[in-house]
């Protein structure tokens, strides 16, 4: 689904990444773990196309997109969702959803005619209110949602798009323990068709979710394999966890 082909980022003289190379499969969790700083969100900004590579190549679907401005690559079933909101928050979730689905549709710079006059936007709109249980919640102003709400909502927006592969950027960062566990039942929920790419600090979710993880450190991937392999992997305990550390739930 996913093709990394050893790419390198700088920022002026800061290496941020260096020959990063990762594969994900049609339909897998890869949850990739990190010390703050280490490079993911750049990882996810070259993936997406907000941010250009000095080097490498990236493939979706099999097609190359390295060069692909981001809206092509949307289009081609990439989606993410970031660490912080990116929502209208003085308009409803309604609207919101409303909003991220007519942005998928080729007709959307018709200003002149109102989006509730499409019928298949209102299909749409109703179907993943229905879906994520959102239906009650319709008419709610986004800025009086709680800050979990907030990021679930994030979470349905990305999911408009019906993307191939989603990119989740730290999906329960500032979450309650009941946020979190809600969230981490919506990534089980999402089809399992669809490849999802997840950073993530809490070592619960890591484990609840990933099929494959891969462990950035100081821009380099210093392992990948599946959760057995990295919490048994040496150089992981010894880089990341800091020696005799247990890596994850039951480790
Ligand atoms: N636009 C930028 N310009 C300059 N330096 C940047 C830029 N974006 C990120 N960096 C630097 O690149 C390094 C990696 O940042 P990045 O946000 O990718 O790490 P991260 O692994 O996602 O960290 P965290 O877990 O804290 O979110 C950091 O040293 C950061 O300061």
């Amino acid at each position: 689904m996913l093709t990394i082909e050893g790419i390198s980022k700088s920022f002026k003289s800061l290496r941020v990444l260096r020959d990063v190379s990762l594969e994900v499969q049609p339909g897998e969790r890869h949850v990739i773990i990190g010390p703050n700083g280490a490079g993911k969100t750049t990882l996810f900004n070259c993936i997406t196309g907000s941010q250009r590579i000095d080097a490498g190549r990236i493939y979706l679907g099999g097609e190359e997109i390295t060069h692909f401005p981001s809206h092509r690559r949307v289009h081609l079933g990439l989606a993410r969702t970031f660490q912080k909101n990116n929502l209208f928050g003085t308009l409803t979730v309604e609207q919101n959803i409303h909003l991220a689905v007519a942005a998928t549709k080729p007709y959307r710079s018709r200003l002149f005619k109102p989006l509730s006059r499409y019928r298949d936007l209102r299909e749409e709109t109703e179907e993943l209110l229905r879906r994520w249980k959102l239906t009650d919640r319709r008419n709610i102003r986004v800025n009086n949602l709680s800050y979990g709400e907030q990021r679930l909502l994030e979470l349905v927006l990305a999911l408009a798009s019906r993307p191939r592969i989603l990119l989740l950027d730290e999906p329960t960062s500032g979450m309650s323990p009941a946020e979190t566990l809600e969230t981490v039942a919506l990534i089980q929920n999402l089809p399992g068709t669809m490849a999802l790419l997840v950073i993530e600090h809490d070592m619960e979710v890591v484990f609840s979710i990933a099929d494959r993880l891969t462990v950035l450190h100081h821009g380099e991937m210093i392992a990948s394999g599946t959760p057995e392999e990295i919490r048994s992997n040496e150089m992981v305990k010894r880089i990341y966890f800091g020696g005799g550390a247990k890596i994850g739930a039951g480790a």
